[in-house]
């Protein structure tokens, strides 16, 4: 399955580059075509989520119609939520697990990378797809999307979804201006670390696939951590072969003041450096909150710990 690919012959200029053969960029397959893929095996979907009542059940809206044919199940990874996420995503159609379900008896630590890895454990699915629970209209192909690469060849053990990405600030929307993590430091830097996947257009986005086998047997770092740890642990173990990408259009979500970002970014950086052999100082951020009369307090905010390890390797330990 390859349809989208331009009909360049690469046979006459040597071996085809990974962004053309990894590459989905008009993907056509329907659900259908999926559903016949699928060949015995399941698919599970987590929305990892914290505290998005306004917007969970929208994105539960996309992917329950898809509930026995497509998708086998659907979860909610609640991260700790006080708001009423849990509620409104029940009510939409989805099964809700804590983090102290997933895995009983090992208390959680704070972030997503603790959610995402506790829903490991708590699905069952052959391939895993993961979806923000903060996206505003998402469209009902983001799933189907992801997993056709997964489904199609077995040599692909992940695939990030990539897309343009509006920012909206107040009441206007900038169409190309989302993605400031991405593109102020997670590409370059990757690029800079890691040339090879200077191709991956959204390394951190929150939407991608992947099989169990990957999945099951990676360790996940903390926090914001997560996405940037899986792509280069999938890159290490699989090569670029291991990996693909699907555009999926459009794709809005809660755009987070800078302040919030920076941590974001202190964070990913920390893991980018950890899986590239490079030491960091492990100093958390100093940021300078404004006062009321003008000046500044200096507040520091430490870096999340705690990389988990395998799930494969959880399951074996316990008793
Ligand atoms: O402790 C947490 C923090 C976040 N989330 C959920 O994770 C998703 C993404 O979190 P968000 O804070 O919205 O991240 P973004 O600002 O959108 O950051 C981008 O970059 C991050 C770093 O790669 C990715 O984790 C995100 O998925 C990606 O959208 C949302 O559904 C959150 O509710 C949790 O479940 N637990
Ligand atoms: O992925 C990112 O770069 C961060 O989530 C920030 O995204 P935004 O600029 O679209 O809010």
């Amino acid at each position: 399955m390859n349809p989208g690919h331009e009909g360049v012959v690469w046979a006459e200029h040597g071996e085809a580059p990974w962004s053309h053969t990894h590459t989905w960029d008009h993907p056509e397959w329907s659900v259908e075509d999926l559903v016949a893929a699928k060949n015995g095996r399941t698919v599970s979907v987590v929305l990892p989520a914290l505290n998005e009542e306004a917007t969970v059940a929208g994105v539960i809206a996309t992917i329950a119609p898809l509930l026995g044919t497509l998708v086998d199940e659907l979860i909610v990874l609640d991260s700790g939520s006080t708001d009423r996420t849990a509620e409104r995503a029940r009510a939409a159609g989805a099964r809700v697990v804590t983090r102290e379900d997933a895995i009983p008896g090992l208390p959680p630590v704070p972030g997503k990378g603790e959610a995402l890895w506790r829903s490991i454990a708590a699905t069952t699915g052959d391939v895993i797809a993961f979806v923000d629970s903060d996206l505003i209209d998402p469209d009902p192909m983001f799933v189907p999307k992801m997993v056709g690469p997964l489904l199609a060849d077995p040599d692909i053990h992940l695939v990030k979804g990539y897309y343009r990405r509006p920012l909206r600030t107040g009441d206007t929307q900038e169409p190309g201006g989302g993605g400031r993590v991405t593109e102020l430091l997670a590409r370059p830097l990757l690029t800079a670390l890691k040339p090879e996947l200077g191709e991956v257009g959204q390394p951190l986005g929150g939407e991608y696939a992947g099989t169990r086998e990957l999945l099951a047997s990676v360790r996940f770092a903390p926090g914001y951590g997560v996405e940037i740890g899986l792509l280069i642990d999938t890159y290490d173990r699989y090569g670029l072969a291991g990996i693909g990408q699907v555009n999926l259009g459009v794709r809005s979500h809660r755009n987070r003041p800078l302040h919030e970002l920076s941590l974001m970014s202190r964070q990913i950086v920390a893991t980018l450096l950890d899986r590239c052999g490079i030491d960091d100082s492990g100093v958390g951020l100093t940021q300078f909150v404004p006062d009321a009369d003008g000046g500044f307090t200096p507040y520091r905010t430490e870096l999340l710990r705690g990389e988990r390890p395998p799930i494969n390797e959880l399951r074996h330990s316990l008793p």
